[in-house]
């Protein structure tokens, strides 16, 4: 897992280890490896162009060192200060030794020609969205050839929730340092980090135990072990899938399908689809009986397509007073929203699973914070959220949450959810915690969304398709990276 930690926690792991280590040394690690990344992207030094905007504080101070190490490599390097009395001293200095040129925001005509920007304009430190001076260069540097490198946060983006208020520079990559930001995962700052590159300056040791995680495949391999010798088909867990309607079963049907393909040890359908799921999985035990005629289950998945009339409204009712675990999901969150008393109640887990409007029904609008939005729902009513998005968030009630990093565009079709829940069904019928697994299940949901993504446009139905070879993929990365 890698853990995201709060500009408070870097803040505090820093201040002991700044009065462990020499007096810029941490800086030093970090401008290091600030510019091994930037190496790595040029290709080479000698005879490139490098612009470092920066500011009066030291995150420019970092993009200083840096330049100055690029400088002695051979690079052009110009540094273009927004407070020219407040540039860091020693890193102007060392940059000025190295053979760097130096001038200020009225002159800025090296981001026209540069072959790499290096954004030290604000870190940890910065508030707000970007004042106009700030704002100007880096909407100039986003229009220019140089690739745009954001030191430690793209100026503009809030570290700790992503949030962007106007202006924020527009980054390819971040190289950030000691440990990776909530903020450049998640919402909105997500899309002005890019990749993201964790320089170690030795923080690890003194950081606070994170709250917020990003599962890697290695941890959701942990997820998609294969059937060992004494297992039959009950004993990894059965799925209760309470999906579509008569005239609507393709919710039923991909539901189905995706809890089938991701732990195809049984699947049980009970609702009004019972038809087109027949027709479309003869592996299910199919009825069109009521939740609680349909056989034993471990988990149940409730609610896409499933209307919300009375009869809808009653089976959700009769679900959720049961004491297994249940996802609740598109109509389900609709009848839930009305009644959150039926989630309150419960002592079994239950995992939401709202995109923004079907939160928004919850009592407040999701907002640019959305890893905080989904704990105070979660909190609230005593239940996992996870709220899907570009980086689908899951918030645990206790507060832990993970954010998603396998998310792609391509999955902005209609029915990728209706997948996700049968997927996040299957997996949670194991009994493993259910934070973690419907994290695991939105990391699967991913990888398959850019597996069928990679030849074309994908249907919901792709995803289905392609969910086999990725569990197995998944399970061989995961193998793979724990060295197996
Ligand atoms: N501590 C350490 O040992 C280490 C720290 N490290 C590095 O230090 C960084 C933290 O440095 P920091 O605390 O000096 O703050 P920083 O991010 O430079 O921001 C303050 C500057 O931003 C400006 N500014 C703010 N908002 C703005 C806006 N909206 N629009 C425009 N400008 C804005 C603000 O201006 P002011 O408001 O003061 O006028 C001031 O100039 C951290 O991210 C990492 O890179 C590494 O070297 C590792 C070791
Ligand atoms: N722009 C996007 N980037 C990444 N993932 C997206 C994007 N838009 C939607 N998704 C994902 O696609 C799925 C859509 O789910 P949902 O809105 O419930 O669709 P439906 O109800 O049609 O099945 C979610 O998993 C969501 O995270
Ligand atoms: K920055």
């Amino acid at each position: 897992m890698i853990g995201l930690s709060t500009v408070a926690d870097v803040r505090a792991a820093e201040d002991v280890l700044l009065a462990r280590t020499p007096e810029g040394a941490l800086m030093q690690r970090a401008a290091t490896g600030l510019a091994t990344v930037c190496l790595r992207l040029l290709g080479r030094a000698h005879g490139t162009r490098v612009t470092a905007l920066v500011g009066g504080g030291n995150n420019g101070g970092d993009a200083l060192f840096a330049g100055a190490h690029l400088a002695a490599r051979g690079a052009r390097v110009t540094a273009v200060l927004l407070d020219p009395g407040r540039a860091h001293p020693a890193g102007l200095a060392a940059l000025r030794r190295a053979g760097g040129r130096v001038t200020g925001p009225g002159d800025p005509d090296g981001l026209d020609r540069a072959d790499l920007v290096l954004d030290g304009i604000a870190g940890i430190g910065g508030r707000g969205g970007l004042r106009p001076e700030a704002a100007r260069l880096a909407e100039r540097a986003a229009t220019g050839p140089g690739i745009p490198v954001a030191v430690d946060v793209p100026s503009g983006v809030d570290a700790d929730t992503g949030a962007v208020e106007g202006t924020a520079f527009p980054a390819v990559h971040t190289v950030t340092f000691g440990a990776v930001k909530p903020g450049l995962v998640v919402g909105e700052g997500r899309g002005y980090a890019g990749t993201v590159h964790l320089v170690d300056i030795g923080l690890g040791p003194h950081l606070a135990r994170p709250r917020a995680y990003q599962l890697t495949d290695d941890d959701v391999a942990a997820h998609l072990e294969p059937p060992g010798d004494g297992d039959d088909k009950y004993s990894r867990g059965v799925v209760g899938i309470v999906a579509g309607s008569a005239t609507y079963p393709g919710a039923a049907v991909l539901c189905t399908g995706a809890a089938l393909r991701t732990r195809a040890g049984l699947v049980r359908y009970a609702g009004t689809a019972a038809d087109g799921v027949r027709a479309s999985w003869p592996e299910a035990i199919v009825t069109d009986a009521r939740p609680g005629d349909a056989g034993r289950v471990q988990a149940w998945v409730v609610g896409p397509g499933t209307g919300t009339d009375d009869d809808a409204r009653s089976v959700l009712a009769e679900v959720l007073a049961t004491d297994l675990p249940v996802v609740v999901d598109a109509d389900a969150l609709t009848m839930a929203a009305r009644e959150p008393d039926l989630v309150r109640r419960r002592s079994a887990p239950t995992v939401l699973t709202p995109h923004d409007r079907e939160f928004a029904r919850f009592g407040a609008e999701v907002g640019a914070d959305r890893i905080g939005s989904a704990r105070r729902l979660a909190a609230d009513l005593g239940a996992v959220v996870l709220l899907k998005g570009n980086a689908t968030v899951v918030a645990d009630p206790d507060g832990t949450a993970f954010v998603n990093a396998t998310g792609t565009t391509d999955l902005a079709t209609a029915g990728t959810g209706d997948v996700l829940s049968g997927i996040l069904g299957a997996l949670l019928a194991t009994g493993t915690p259910p934070a973690e697994t419907a994290a695991a299940a939105a990391h699967l949901h991913g990888r398959a969304g850019q597996a069928a993504g990679e030849s074309g446009p994908l249907i919901a139905g792709d995803l289905v398709r392609r969910l086999s070879p990725t569990v197995g993929r998944v399970r061989g990365l995961g193998l793979r990276d724990s060295g197996a």
